[in-house]
């Protein structure tokens, strides 16, 4: 941009001086030319008034070393040719007419494009004898001013050569860092890596502003690193919670909540698939006895144990949780048939029945399980929840230490 403003305010100075020139130049050769009419008028004058055409004559050939003239006329009086001189090559013309008003005037001139024609009155003594008329070609003129213009228009294109060469090298020195900046701002916002850093070469504005760019990716560098290790906490502390709020701290099995929500979704699942599942409530015997005997932290043992018996005795895919004081229940999702569950109902009461040693006392322990089917029994979770708690208490009816199927008849192991 700075560099066609310079060009046009070149062109136009050029224009302007060429110009100039021309127009002076034509001018003083204006000048020159009338006041050598004049001079040659004077000297003329006699030589008219005495018709000495020859001496005349003799003094337009020294005049006429004059470079650039074309034609030189005497005329008398009456306005006819006294004497002339024509450059070779140059048409005979007859008498021109003398403009009106000649004999007030000094030299006169006026100019067409190529040629000067000036006028001088040949007086003697005051009084108008004559008039001369001299014709000038300006081809030395246009040539010479061709030649300064054709210069001064190199000079001129060789100065827009250097100016831009300068401008460009200039442009490229200022705008390298920003250049560097932008860069450095795109690999930013591609690779998120706020640890990026643009160099500072420079002390001025463009070096200050590299300064606050580069504060501003520490800013966010740390606030980034702020933000994700406070993430990191979040989640630990979300996957505790999560834990606490799904988990049973004394048996370690997965919690009341837990259970729920894992029912209605191996629920969901076994419809989606068509599949026969199982729920088994299972309800400590005597458990209370335990508490009362031994004390609630052998009850604690006890529980301990249990779980881990019950634990050991379940399939990989089955769900066993605590619900809460001495109950507890087993998810049993994709059963072959249900005479896998009541195996392993019965494994279940066996485990528990085994004996089982609290400092160096048997506990007088068992379970008692309920167990209901989906879809045979029950589709909802609630359903089915209690159609299994309801076959446990015809269990502990029945004696306790035993299993019952939902809607089934007794089945004892005793
Ligand atoms: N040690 C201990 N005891 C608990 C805990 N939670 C509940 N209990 C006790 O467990 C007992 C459960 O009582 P029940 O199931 O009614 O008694 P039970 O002797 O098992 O009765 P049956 O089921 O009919 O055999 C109560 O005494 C509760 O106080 C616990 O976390 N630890």
């Amino acid at each position: 941009m700075n560099l066609l403003v310079l060009s046009v305010t070149m062109l136009l100075t050029f224009v302007l001086l060429a110009t100039a020139t021309w127009w002076v130049a034509r001018a003083r050769q204006m000048q020159g030319a009338q006041l050598s009419a004049q001079l040659l008028a004077n000297s003329v004058a006699p030589m008219l008034v005495f018709a000495d055409a020859d001496a005349a004559r003799n003094e337009l050939a020294a005049f006429s070393r004059r470079s650039d003239l074309l034609l030189v006329q005497v005329l008398d009086e009456r306005g006819g040719v006294f004497v002339q001189w024509r450059a070779d090559g140059q048409p005979a013309e007859g008498a021109a007419r003398v403009p009106a008003g000649l004999a007030k005037l000094d030299a006169r001139g006026a100019a067409s494009a190529s040629t000067l024609e000036v006028w001088a009155p040949v007086r003697l003594k005051g009084e108008m004898v004559g008039a001369l008329l001299l014709r000038e070609s300006l081809q030395s003129l246009h040539r010479a001013v061709l030649l300064l213009t054709g210069v001064a228009a190199l000079l001129i294109a060789a100065a827009i050569g250097i100016a831009a060469r300068g401008l460009g090298a200039v442009q490229r020195r200022a705008l390298a860092p920003l250049v560097e900046l932008s860069d450095l701002a795109e690999r930013v916002a591609h690779d998120h890596d706020y640890s990026r850093r643009a160099a500072v070469r420079r002390s001025d504005e463009v070096g200050r502003l590299t300064e606050r760019f580069n504060d501003m990716l520490r800013r966010i560098q740390i606030s980034q690193e702020d933000l994700r290790h406070k993430l990191a906490q979040e989640q630990v502390a979300g996957q505790q919670l999560h834990q606490m709020a799904h988990h049973d701290s004394l048996t370690e099995l997965p919690n009341r909540l837990f259970f729920q929500g894992e029912l209605q979704r191996c629920l969901a699942l076994n419809d989606e698939r068509g599949e026969l599942m199982a729920l088994m409530f299972i309800d400590l015997d005597n458990f209370k006895t335990v508490n009362d005997l031994y004390g609630h932290d052998a009850g604690d043992a006890v529980l301990r144990e249990v779980a881990r018996r019950m634990a050991d005795v379940v399939r990989a895919d089955d769900v066993l949780c605590r619900l809460g004081g001495d109950e507890f229940a087993l998810i049993l999702p994709a059963l072959p048939d249900e005479h896998a569950a009541e195996q392993l109902a019965l494994r279940l009461v066996e485990a528990v029945r085994a004996p089982l040693l609290i400092d160096g006392k048997v506990m007088p322990i068992g379970a008692t399980v309920g167990l209901a089917f989906s879809p045979l029994d029950a589709r909802e979770s609630a359903d089915l929840l209690n159609a299994s708690d309801q076959a446990m208490y015809a269990a502990k009816r029945a004696g306790k230490n035993t299993y019952r199927r939902a809607g089934d008849a007794a089945t004892d192991l005793h």
